[in-house]
């Protein structure tokens, strides 16, 4: 019998199910049933211990409230996202329904469409619980490298902020602005999202790591990444709901520049790459936020 599920069936969560069906059974869940193998039903999937929940930021506290009763599961987190409605951590949304302990974060680089394929990759397990890593580590196929880090706040951060850094990326290729003006953007919005991170406690070394420079490296440069082409779609001055609509899977950076935005506010935290993206999600002209930037 089967002692792990995946919730959610797109395209992360299908490519974790993929990993973590290569050493053992593993089950998979969703709204709308599809076609894959061991596809269960939620209850079903529900009774597993091990949950790995892969469902959009801004879904998951409904979610939680209406699917979720704890049973000692362990949970770990796939999502990257800041909750745009209320400026909330997803650890912080999470602890509402789980005990700490009991809870696991994923970040690091990583594609879907590359570990549906088993290529090669690393990841960063983030849990105030070492022993829930040491349990999970053994899931995961020999294809995907894992480690351990303690520095939850510090992964979410990081796993939230560069998707919005990829947007700003995908802007800046999509302006032609050159290899010159990326590898600036890039390595300012590290020491951005560091700053941002450091004020909730977020660790330096995490930033330098997998989860931070590793991520925001990965998704700030390449078309396979959603939130890059989000950038792309905007620099051609073409409206947000065409570029959703086109790409028809979630952007998470777009709901995380809002909530950055008003965190940034909140905190008095010097943000200017993230309220640019935020203001051009607004409207504002790509080409002007370039010459703000420049000049701020
Ligand atoms: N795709 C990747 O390469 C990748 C890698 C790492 C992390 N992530 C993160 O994983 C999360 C999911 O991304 P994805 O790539 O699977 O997105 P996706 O758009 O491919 O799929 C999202 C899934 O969530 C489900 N969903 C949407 N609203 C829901 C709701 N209210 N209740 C239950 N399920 C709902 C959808 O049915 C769909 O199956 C995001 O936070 C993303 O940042 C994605
Ligand atoms: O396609 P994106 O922009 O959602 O990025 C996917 C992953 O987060 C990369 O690690």
């Amino acid at each position: 019998m089967a002692n792990i599920a995946v919730i959610g069936a797109g395209k992360w969560g299908q490519a974790l199910h993929y990993a973590l069906s290569q050493k053992q059974e593993c089950l998979i869940t969703s709204r709308t049933k599809r076609d894959i193998k061991n596809f269960v039903d939620l209850n079903t999937a529900m009774q597993c211990e091990y949950l790995v929940i892969a469902i959009p930021a801004q879904q998951i506290r409904q979610w939680l409230k209406e699917n979720f009763s704890f049973k000692n599961q362990k949970v770990l987190v796939a999502s990257k996202g800041i909750e745009a409605s209320s400026g909330k951590f997803l650890n912080e949304i999470y602890e509402e329904f789980i005990p700490r302990e009991n809870l696991g974060f994923i970040s690091g680089p990583s594609f879907a469409a590359e570990v549906i394929q088993g290529l090669p990759c690393a990841l960063v397990i983030n849990s105030l619980n070492k022993s829930l890593f040491d349990e999970y580590e053994k899931f995961f196929p020999n294809f995907i490298k894992t480690y351990y880090s303690d520095d939850v706040i510090g992964a979410e951060i990081c796993g939230a902020y560069k998707n919005v850094l990829a947007i700003a990326s995908g802007i800046c290729e999509g302006l032609n602005l050159g290899n010159n003006a990326r590898a600036s953007l890039i390595s300012r919005g590290l020491v951005e999202m560091q700053r941002f991170g450091s004020h909730f406690g977020a660790k330096m070394e995490t930033f330098i790591g997998l989860s931070g420079a590793g991520d925001l490296f990965l998704t700030a440069s390449s078309e396979l990444s959603r939130n890059f082409r989000v950038g792309l779609g905007l620099a051609k001055n073409r409206t947000l709901e065409e570029i959703l609509e086109e790409l028809g899977e979630v952007a998470e950076g777009v709901k995380t520049s809002y909530a950055i935005n008003s965190l940034s506010q909140e905190h008095q935290i010097y943000t200017p790459i993230a309220n640019e993206v935020f203001s051009i999600l607004q409207g504002k002209n790509p080409i002007d936020s370039l010459k703000d930037l420049l000049r701020s």
